[in-house]
């Protein structure tokens, strides 16, 4: 009991991402907390079904593509099954690693871990349901909803786990199809066309938009889908999906041109979905819209005590803001106020290749009547980008043409995921294109693309 006479300071429902980092901000403020998860195993989409095991999957993938002098893909048609085998087992592997890290790391600081589904029973108290039938109630000054999101699935649509897939399904595949059609063009569909691709299958892809992943910068898109071409990604744009059916051991994909796409296996990824109906928050009197949790700046709902973050408040809805609102919720529910999510959000899609991205795109700079330059860098012209073999690659800098400040900046290729993250503090330093320029990167490094990329700005500017 605490000081309220209740049994923690903070229950936290979902153990994904942003339930973690609440529950270690709590513990490190001294306060007693404990994670209410109801599946048998801790780390939710970001663990279990999404973030971690699709990465996983795609370094292997791509590893097990590379040829030693071209860079991208070989043809893997005499190993099917061992490719597809090896890359499941170092994605499990990797997912089993990391779940025993954030265990320890949750026990040593104190928060307790309870299984079960939760749900309110009132403003301060939750019921907790366990998989033998065992209920308990616990109640907490602070309740945190951390309970995320899961793929989309229509009721129209034909999901059996094996043929017809989501994102969740299909990282438990055990054969490797020869064909896949992949029916969105958005984050999860590229990383998943860029996985199966690189283990030498059929990729088709069909979205509405004119081009994919379509609030990107049109440069770095450009180089993702000639890196899709290479790969022999067949795209459907600007075509809407009617049916999805199974026919004779394949399945039929029926589209609105009336054309049909016949292959073995389907990957449906068009969005996702809240999981917030297990919570009974009718009992708390807050309104849901279409399932997600509206929420203030600080994360608190309209019962100022229950805080939501991460998926099931929407978007950008990724693993890395998820982890930053649980712990900026938790500093506000105990008095420290000051906190607020940084204004630049660092972005990236894990598709071959990379892309990252923080702040402005030119279009959202036209929006905003910003005058400016764009200075490029291309890995080619970077020694390290010729020793890796990516001849694509591309640091794109966009810069106040007024104040030289960075304000966006955009990477794809090997490693933007990483690279980003020095775009990112130069703005958050406020810091300008001449910064750049009188740094000194190490030799041969990709992050000499930046000087490259700045010195284009400044003969510009
Ligand atoms: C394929 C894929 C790839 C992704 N890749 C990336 C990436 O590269 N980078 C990135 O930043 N993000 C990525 N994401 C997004 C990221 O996984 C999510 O944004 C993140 O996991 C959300 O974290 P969360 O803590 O809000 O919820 P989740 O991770 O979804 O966890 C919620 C947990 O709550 C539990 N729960 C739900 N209801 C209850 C209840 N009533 N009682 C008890 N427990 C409950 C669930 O079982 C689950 O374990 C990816 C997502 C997918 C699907
Ligand atoms: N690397 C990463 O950070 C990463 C990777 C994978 C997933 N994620 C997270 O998972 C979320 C979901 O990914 P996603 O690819 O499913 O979403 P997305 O929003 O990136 O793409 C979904 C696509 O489906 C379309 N769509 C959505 N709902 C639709 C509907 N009802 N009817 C027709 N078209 C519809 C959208 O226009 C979009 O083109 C992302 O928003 C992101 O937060 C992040």
């Amino acid at each position: 009991m605490n000081e309220s006479g209740r049994d923690y300071d903070v229950l936290i429902v979902g153990s994904g991402p942003a339930g973690q980092h609440a529950a270690w901000q709590a513990a490190r403020m001294g306060k007693t907390a404990a994670i209410i998860e109801r599946k048998p195993s801790i780390g939710g989409a970001g663990l279990q079904t999404g973030t971690i095991p699709s990465k996983a999957l795609r370094e292997a993938a791509y590893l097990s593509s590379r040829s030693s002098d071209q860079g991208m893909r070989e043809g893997h048609t005499s190993s099917r099954y061992g490719v597809l085998a090896a890359a499941m087992r170092r994605k499990d592997m990797v997912v089993t690693q990391q779940e025993s890290v954030i265990v320890k790391r949750l026990l040593k600081s104190g928060a307790a871990l309870i299984p079960g589904e939760a749900s309110f029973v009132d403003e301060h108290t939750l019921e907790v349901i366990d998989s033998k039938g065992t209920f308990k109630r616990l109640s907490a000054d602070v309740i945190l909803l951390a309970t995320g999101s899961r793929p989309r699935r229509p009721s129209d649509v034909p999901f059996d786990k094996k043929t017809v897939l989501d994102s969740t399904s299909i990282l438990k595949l055990k054969r490797l199809p020869k064909s896949l059609v992949v029916i969105g063009g958005g984050v999860i569909a590229c990383e998943f066309v860029s996985i199966f691709a690189a283990l030498g299958v059929e990729v088709s892809v069909v979205d509405s938009h004119e081009q994919l992943l379509a609030y990107l910068s049109e440069d770095v898109v450009g180089v993702l889908a000639e890196s899709f071409e290479n790969m022999g990604v067949q795209l459907h744009m600007k075509q809407r999906v009617v049916a999805i059916r199974k026919e004779e051991g394949r399945t039929l994909t029926l589209l609105e041109s009336g054309k049909k796409l016949y292959s073995d296996a389907v990957l449906y990824a068009l969005g996702r979905e809240p999981n917030s109906q297990s919570l009974n928050t009718a009992k708390v009197g807050f309104e849901l819209d279409k399932g997600w949790i509206e929420v203030n700046e600080h994360f608190q709902t309209s019962v100022p005590h229950i805080y939501a973050v991460g998926d099931l408040i929407g978007r950008p809805a990724l693993a890395s803001t998820g982890m930053e609102q649980g712990r900026t919720a938790v500093l506000h529910a105990f008095g420290e106020t000051g906190q607020s999510m940084p204004e630049n959000l660092p972005m990236a899609i894990y598709a071959i290749p990379e892309i990252s991205w923080v702040g402005k795109t030119e279009k959202e700079a036209r929006r905003d009547k910003i005058d400016y330059v764009v200075g490029r860098g291309f890995y080619k012209e970077s020694a390290r980008g010729q020793i890796i073999g990516d001849a694509n690659g591309l640091v794109k800098l966009i810069v106040d043409a007024k104040s030289h400040k960075l304000i966006g900046a955009h990477i794809v290729g090997e490693h933007a995921s990483e690279l980003i993250h020095t775009g990112q503090l130069l703005m958050h330093f406020n810091g300008t294109v001449h910064d750049l320029v009188a740094n000194v990167f190490n030799y041969p490094t990709l992050a000499e693309c930046y000087k490259l990329a700045a010195l284009d700005c400044q003969q510009k500017l």
